[in-house]
């Protein structure tokens, strides 16, 4: 449904996106991952047909998304990581206008979208939230029945139970055989929608692999408060990878396997458990640079 061969585009500056390999099936939600200026825009931009490959292709539904621009991008709903809105319009109108755009004449699918995201289109846009701006993106980008849908960091600015709400409408769209491409420089934006992911760094993939996989190689670290000295000296003598120690507290590092955490920490009194939230570079980045070759 979406392939991409050999495709490269190196700006001036030598940043860029070199060589870029992979495909995405019908009915798959495909995460594309990557810290900022790692070149997600840029390869979106050539799925869209904004950009003239250097070398290589694009490819949507068999469409080079460059050479036949139109018909590649007929069945795309696009998602952009800025939404450029159109001064003193509210919601609704803009959301009309944008049906205007898709030749759509149903309104049931708006209505259900506005519904199930829970706001007030009639707002001004220059009133309303990012969370509430990116509402209006979903509406517009999923209410016109795509075939393929590419959305960029779709979840920015939604609350807890709007992302719910957001994972819902892609599983059932999925469901349909709708295929997705989610770019994103968070894991957890994507790993409750994907299948696969691709990992981009400095314009060059890093890894395509299954969720499941990349789960599985990324590196958790955890705070555990232990209630005395005794209990920090004894698990500093554990196999567990121990990143420091400040007081009570021991860092740990934990890759795929619980198992020997838990077994060990029921030795303990521990008083508290607390995650440490990473950045996709802490997360996969590093890990890869200095401890596994791909
Ligand atoms: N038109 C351009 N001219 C020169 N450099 C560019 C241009 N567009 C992008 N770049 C550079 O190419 C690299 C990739 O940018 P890109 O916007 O694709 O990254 P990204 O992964 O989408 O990041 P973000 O999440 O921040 O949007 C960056 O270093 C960026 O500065």
């Amino acid at each position: 449904m979406i392939q991409l061969q050999g495709l490269t585009q190196q700006f001036s500056n030598g940043r860029g996106i070199f060589d870029l390999t992979f495909e995405v099936g019908k009915g798959e939600v495909f995460g594309f991952l990557g810290p900022n200026g790692a070149g997600k825009s840029t390869t979106i931009r050539h799925l869209m047909g904004y950009m003239k490959p250097q070398k290589g292709i694009a490819l949507i539904q068999g469409f080079n998304t460059w050479e036949q621009q139109e018909k590649a991008r007929e069945k795309i709903g696009y998602l952009p990581g800025e939404i450029s809105f159109m001064d003193g319009m509210n919601g609704i109108e803009f959301i009309d206008l944008m049906a205007g755009m898709q030749g759509l004449k149903d309104k049931k699918r708006r209505n259900e979208l506005i519904e199930r995201l829970q706001f007030e289109p009639k707002t001004p846009i220059r009133k309303m939230s990012k969370g509430m701006k990116q509402k209006i993106g979903i509406v517009v980008t999923f209410m016109h029945n795509p075939e393929v849908y590419i959305l960029d960091e779709p979840t920015s600015g939604l609350d807890p139970l709007m992302q719910r709400v957001f994972i819902d409408l892609v599983l059932e769209e999925k469901a349909k055989g709708k295929t997705f491409l989610i770019s994103s420089h968070s894991f957890s934006e994507i790993e409750r929608t994907c299948e696969r992911a691709a990992i981009i760094k400095d314009g060059r993939i890093v890894t395509v692999k299954n969720i499941h996989d990349l789960q599985f190689m990324q590196r958790k670290i955890y705070d555990i408060t232990l209630a005395n000295k005794h209990d920090v000296e004894k698990i500093q003598a554990s196999n567990l990878i121990i990143e420091n120690t400040n007081d009570n507290v021991v860092r740990i590092i934990i890759q795929g396997d619980y198992n020997e955490l838990i077994e060990e920490l029921s030795k303990y009194n521990v008083k508290n458990i607390s995650s440490v939230s990473q950045s996709l570079e802490d997360v996969f980045m590093n890990y890869y640079d200095t401890r596994r070759s791909l």
